[in-house]
């Protein structure tokens, strides 16, 4: 059996489960379960905290695993990221009290709340900054105000949580983090790269619409200008005389935009349709 880890909690949790259903594979159906066995695709996933992870990969007890990329450069741990899988968006930023840090350069000499200490040690090492790292558990939004710390270092997706707790942000991103596939080396086990296969095409699925249109065929050349598809469009002869059926995929963030194009160009009956899966 391949063992794949999957986040057991928190944000990345049902985003992770979502995605390799979306992907084919069987998953827990009560959230207390800590493992299930798909038989079928002969692949067993644990539900683990996503901090611990990166651990359970890196020393090679499971094969792979979804966590994010913030908390894998935390762990100082020998895994490799395998696949971006889209979700789980944020970045870590440095914050602090408005007017109190001009920049980043200022942080030396500093104390630091962070859950994050690996990420903020790094980030130190490679400026040449000396600063106390405070390492807390979570809601560090509140270490500087209970004057634990002096400015924090923390996941930021809205934004939300520092506004009402009265801090800015202070200079660019230490990295900017999303959820990804792990693995310990090159993936080359044909059940694991079946796994990537499969996640490739849920995000492709994701990010892609199937868009279908009639055009005359004196304008087909501009049409499949606007419409190149990822390796060609699909041509069809149409029963009236003189036009063509064109199948294209476009990114659904372009859809609307080209659509519109289409139709100024003489394009008729456009259709969109959601792509459900896909292998490229
Ligand atoms: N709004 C967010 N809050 C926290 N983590 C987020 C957010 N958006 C994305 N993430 C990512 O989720 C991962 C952290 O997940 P984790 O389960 O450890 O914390 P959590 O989602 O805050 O849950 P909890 O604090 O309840 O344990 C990190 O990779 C982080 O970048
Ligand atoms: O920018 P925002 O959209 O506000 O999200 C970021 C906040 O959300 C998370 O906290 P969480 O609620 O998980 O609490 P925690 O700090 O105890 O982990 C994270 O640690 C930040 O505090
Ligand atoms: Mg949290």
């Amino acid at each position: 059996m391949l063992r794949i880890a999957v986040p057991n909690k928190g944000t990345l949790s049902a985003p992770a489960a979502q995605m390799l259903r979306d992907a084919g594979y069987r998953q827990r159906t009560d959230g207390k379960d800590l493992v299930c066995r798909d038989e079928d695709n002969a692949v067993e996933f644990f539900y683990l905290r996503p901090r611990d992870i990166a651990t359970y990969v890196g020393s090679g007890d499971l094969d792979l695993g979804i966590t994010g990329r913030d908390l894998l450069v935390d762990s100082g741990v020998p895994a490799r990221e395998v696949l971006d899988l889209g979700f789980g968006g944020a970045t870590f930023r440095w914050a602090a009290p408005a007017g109190s840090l001009a920049s980043a350069a200022d942080i030396g000499g500093r104390r630091i709340a962070t859950a994050y200490p690996g990420v903020v040690e790094r980030y130190l090492d490679e400026h040449d900054l000396k600063a106390d790292v405070v390492r807390l558990d979570g809601a560090v939004e509140n270490a500087v105000r209970l004057g634990v710390a002096d400015l924090i270092a923390d996941v930021v997706e809205t934004g939300t949580t520092l506004r009402q707790a009265g801090l800015v942000t202070v200079g660019e991103p230490l990295l900017r983090s999303s959820a990804i596939l792990i693995g310990r080396h090159e993936v080359t086990e044909p059940r694991a790269a079946q796994l990537v296969r499969r996640l490739q095409g849920v995000l492709v699925a994701r990010s892609y619409v199937m868009l279908a249109y009639d055009v005359r065929a004196d304008l087909l050349e501009n049409a499949t200008a606007l419409t190149p598809g990822i390796e060609s469009p699909t041509i069809s002869p149409l029963h009236r005389e003189g036009w063509v059926a064109v199948q294209a995929m476009v990114r659904r963030v372009d859809v609307h935009r080209i659509m519109d194009e289409l139709y100024e160009l003489g394009a008729r009956a456009i259709l969109v349709t959601d792509i459900a899966n896909c292998r490229l």
